[in-house]
């Protein structure tokens, strides 16, 4: 089975309330499609959303990086080589990793279809259920009471709370949340960059304090504030989650033994798609460092990919966060991954395990 194309498309998938962060507001799922075409007339689905200002890839800059640089290498390559092929992947370009991240996602369906299996049973096996958390953005308290007492009402019991615009707003929304949901469900706080090491330390502490139990804190100081995450680790209780700080797996060894972090945040669009994502649980695995498996705000494609990773490598991916598709007010693929609430069920289907693919816009 080898590659003789590669095409383009757009999906648009209006959210049902705007997805806010301390970074950026977005109003609607965009995901760049990316279609790998072979001889055998297989096709492989990979998708990357644009995120700027977390890897600095735009869906242009995606496209000129397939474009121009990997498709002529990958053109006539055979899916059964898949360790040659990840390595053009890899590689050819520094940096992109949405780019390497769509384009090994449909390499990875390729393959389980040559070998008729679905992913995650080629990486490994494991039980296809997941249970995924659901995201809070950050607004303001009520609006973001209301959103948690309605995930919760909708079967939701983790939580995940984006702060980080304001330390004490935040302080203000993590104790009104806590005080309007039961005790049984589970916090999980993303500052996505949003405070200072000592502002990290001092919240961390007073939650401690005053009885609010948080599972983790994700990623509170800048990206590349390293020296950061270790002030706080040395100083609060509260397990620490990198996200913006962990792209690769290099990276991902210093965090772990200059004990920076706790918990690692694994997305397939930072590490550049599932053969880096591989590295990183196995590099968490023999430190004994739990992983959480993140995504963008992207649609099911790609949280497909994730889905599957995550099943097989359940042995250091612990956490899930792959509420993308869960957040859309409807999903256009059919197959590869379904929601039912929080579950997320992978089929059995070759590859991702997606059947069709509605509202492409093609490029
Ligand atoms: C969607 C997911 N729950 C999430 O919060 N992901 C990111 C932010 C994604 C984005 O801005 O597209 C995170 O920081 O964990
Ligand atoms: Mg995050």
């Amino acid at each position: 089975m080898k590659i003789t194309n590669i095409r383009f498309a757009k999906l648009i998938v209006p959210l049902i309330t705007p997805f806010k962060t301390s970074m950026r507001t977005v109003e609607n799922i965009e995901d760049l499609v990316v279609i790998v075409e072979t001889d055998a007339g297989e096709v492989g689905y990979g998708a990357s959303p644009a995120t700027p200002v977390i890897t600095g890839d735009t869906h242009g800059a995606i496209i000129a990086a397939i474009d121009t640089v990997l498709l002529p290498k990958l053109k006539g390559m055979d899916i059964e080589n898949l360790n040659g092929i990840i390595h053009v992947i890899q590689s050819s370009i520094i940096n992109n990793t949405s780019a390497k991240a769509a384009l090994e996602l449909a390499i990875y369906d390729l393959w389980g279809k040559l070998y008729k299996a679905p992913l995650y049973q080629l990486l490994g096996g494991g039980d296809n259920k997941l249970q995924t958390d659901i995201t809070i953005s950050v607004d303001n308290i009520d609006k973001m009471i209301s959103d948690s007492v309605q995930a919760v009402a909708d079967g939701f019991n983790i939580l995940k709370i984006k702060i980080g615009t304001d330390i004490k707003e935040d302080i203000e929304r993590v104790k009104a949340i806590h005080s309007a949901v039961d005790n049984d469900i589970l916090l999980r706080l993303d500052v996505n960059q949003g405070w200072s090491a000592k502002q990290t330390v001092y919240a961390a502490n007073y939650f401690e304090s005053i009885g609010i139990h948080l599972e983790l804190i994700e990623q509170p100081v800048r990206a590349d504030d390293i020296a950061g995450l270790k002030y706080i680790s040395d100083r609060v209780h509260t397990p620490i989650m990198a996200d913006e700080s962990a792209f690769s797996p290099k990276q991902v060894i210093e965090l772990i033994t200059s004990h920076c972090v706790d918990i690692i945040n694994i997305k397939l669009m930072k590490t550049g798609g599932i053969s880096n994502a591989i590295k990183i649980a196995d590099i968490a695995k023999i430190y004994q460092v739990e992983c959480m498996i993140g995504c963008m705000l992207e649609g099911s494609i790609g949280v497909s990919g994730a889905a599957h990773l995550a099943v097989a490598k359940s042995d250091a991916i612990t956490k899930i966060d792959l509420d993308g598709p869960a957040l859309g007010q409807y999903d256009p693929i059919s197959g590869g991954v379904t929601f039912d609430k929080s579950v997320i069920q992978l089929n059995n289907a070759p590859g991702l395990g997606i059947n069709r693919i509605n509202g492409l816009v093609d490029l």
